[in-house]
């Protein structure tokens, strides 16, 4: 790698984000105006595959950017190519050497004695990733250099956007391979996106597929040369944060709340409380209170 991060980094825009310079198997920056964060999985001699300290990793990368009010959208990627043999990947899913009957194993917890270490011991947290992309108030686009497969397809799943590089793009859904299976966004979220016989076919056969296919089902956004696959994520980033902030947290929300149930709902909902908080209406509701008055609505009228 020239740089040390990945050939598609350019270290000119990015700076090293709060908090990601112990990082092992991530890396996280921001760019220089900190609009923008670049998370990349960090282990592309496994094709980027996550262990449970990758997933901590990530998820506080994750969190930092979800609190951080001056960056507006995400670009979730892979960093490359392997020092092995040149591959590139955006993720491979969990890393099938450490995996348990439990879960997925951190490095000292063969060894670990008491309630509390047992309970860590067998980790699924991958979904609480998924969790805090799906529901994060800011755009999420996944920038995929190479293989996205298994639980690392679910994780492109999930993400809001996703650009492919023409030459290096791969997707295969390994779950029924390797007897693992991602019930949730991953497959049933996914057959939403595509429809469920191209979910199904993907599913049940395990083929992979490059990327112009992915974009014909509606997996992809957009395909592009391997070279300009980060510029473009950053010309895409930059539209967005020309938008109206709270029209693409309400957009994002309001996309997902069909599918989301009731929690798809709360989200929603509770950006609208937000906006009725801002109204002299819901001050009035308030301040009548702490007066020990009757609230007066007349100015308020039933609007249709
Ligand atoms: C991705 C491949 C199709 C790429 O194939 P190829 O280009 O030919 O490269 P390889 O030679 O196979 O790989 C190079 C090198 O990387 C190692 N490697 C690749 N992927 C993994 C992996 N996932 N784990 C460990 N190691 C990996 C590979 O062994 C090679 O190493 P060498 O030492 O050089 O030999 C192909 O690699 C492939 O199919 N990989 C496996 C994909 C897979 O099955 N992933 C797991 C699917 S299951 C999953 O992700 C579940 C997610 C999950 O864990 C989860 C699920 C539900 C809830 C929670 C969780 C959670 O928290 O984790």
């Amino acid at each position: 790698m020239s740089n040390g991060v990945s050939d598609l980094f350019d270290p000119t825009i990015w700076e090293t984000a709060p908090g990601a310079a112990n990082y092992t198997d991530i890396t996280a920056h921001l760019s220089l105006d900190g609009r923008i964060a670049r998370i990349a999985f960090d282990r592309p001699e496994v094709r980027n595959a996550f262990r449970p300290h990758t997933v901590d990793e990530l998820f506080d990368a994750l969190e930092r950017v979800r609190v951080n009010p001056r960056v507006g959208v995400v670009l979730l990627t892979g960093n490359g190519p392997s020092p092995k043999d040149c591959g590139w990947a955006f993720c491979s899913g969990g890393d099938q050497r450490i995996r348990g009957r439990d879960g997925y194993k951190y490095s000292d917890s063969e060894t670990a004695v008491g309630p509390e270490a047992q309970a860590r011991a067998g980790r699924l947290h991958i979904l609480e990733v998924q969790r805090l992309i799906r529901f994060m108030p800011k755009i999420v686009i996944a920038l995929v250099p190479g293989w996205a497969a298994g639980g690392g397809h679910s994780l492109n799943v999930v993400c809001d956007l996703t650009i492919a590089s023409r030459e290096h793009a791969k997707f295969k859904q390994t779950d029924a391979d390797v007897g693992s299976f991602d019930a949730g966004y991953g497959s049933a979220y996914f057959a939403r996106q595509v429809g469920q016989k191209f979910a199904r076919e993907i599913f049940f056969l395990a083929r992979e597929y490059d990327a112009e296919r992915a974009r014909e089902i509606g997996a992809v956004n957009e395909v592009v040369p391997h070279a300009e696959l980060e510029t473009t994520g950053v010309e895409w980033a930059r539209t967005i944060l020309g938008k109206s902030p709270t029209a693409i947290r309400m957009l994002k929300y309001a996309m997902n709340a069909v599918d989301d149930g009731i929690v798809g709902q709360q989200l929603f909902a509770g950006e609208t409380t937000r906006l009725a908080y801002g109204t002299d209406e819901a001050v009035e509701g308030r301040d009548s209170f702490l007066e020990k008055r009757e609230p007066d609505w007349a100015p308020y009228p039933y609007h249709y």
